[in-house]
């Protein structure tokens, strides 16, 4: 049975790991699932580097990143960290992040966090299922995550 991890934190605005649950349900129905939430981003690489201990095949992350430049130094921080537990697990971390300054309106941020966790949600599931050819047909469409899809150029 595949195992799924989701890691999200409470300095999150929007229940992305909720969604983020019923997804990878909803796409994987026999799947087990593990959540791991953890107080803000840096502390994300040793959640999901435990849940893999644990057993996961896969990881998607939920990250929320506020306004000032500390924030985006902590997701600096959080994204090597994320990277580092990829290479080290060969384990994919789907790494969801929301940053606080990509709307000025709330209800525009929770669009873009469910559309973003939705979508990288479904790529996480079909990367764990199906491996590295899960999204080759898709290359080079321009999709986006939290937006419309940019599209392809011709
Ligand atoms: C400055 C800062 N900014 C964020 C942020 O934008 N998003 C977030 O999720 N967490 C932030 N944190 C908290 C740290 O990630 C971490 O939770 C604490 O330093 C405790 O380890 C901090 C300290």
């Amino acid at each position: 049975m595949r195992k799924y991890g989701i890691v999200d934190t409470t300095f999150s605005r929007i229940d992305m790991g909720s969604i983020a649950y019923k997804i990878i349900k909803n796409e994987d129905e026999d799947c087990e699932i593990v959540r791991y939430t953890v107080p803000g981003i840096k502390d994300i690489p040793v959640a999901a580097k435990k849940l893999i201990e644990e057993g996961c095949d896969g990881i998607i992350t939920l990250g929320w990143v506020g306004k000032t430049a500390l924030d985006k130094y902590s997701y600096l921080a959080s994204s090597i960290g994320i990277i580092i537990v990829q290479i080290l697990t060969s384990k994919h971390i789907i790494d969801v992040t929301v940053h606080e300054d990509e709307a000025d309106d709330e209800e525009k941020l929770k669009e873009i966090a469910i559309d973003r966790t939705i979508k990288h949600a479904k790529n996480l599931v079909k990367l764990v299922k199906e491996g590295k050819n899960a999204l080759t047909k898709y290359a080079g469409k321009g999709l986006r995550q939290g937006y419309r899809d940019a599209g392809e150029i011709d």
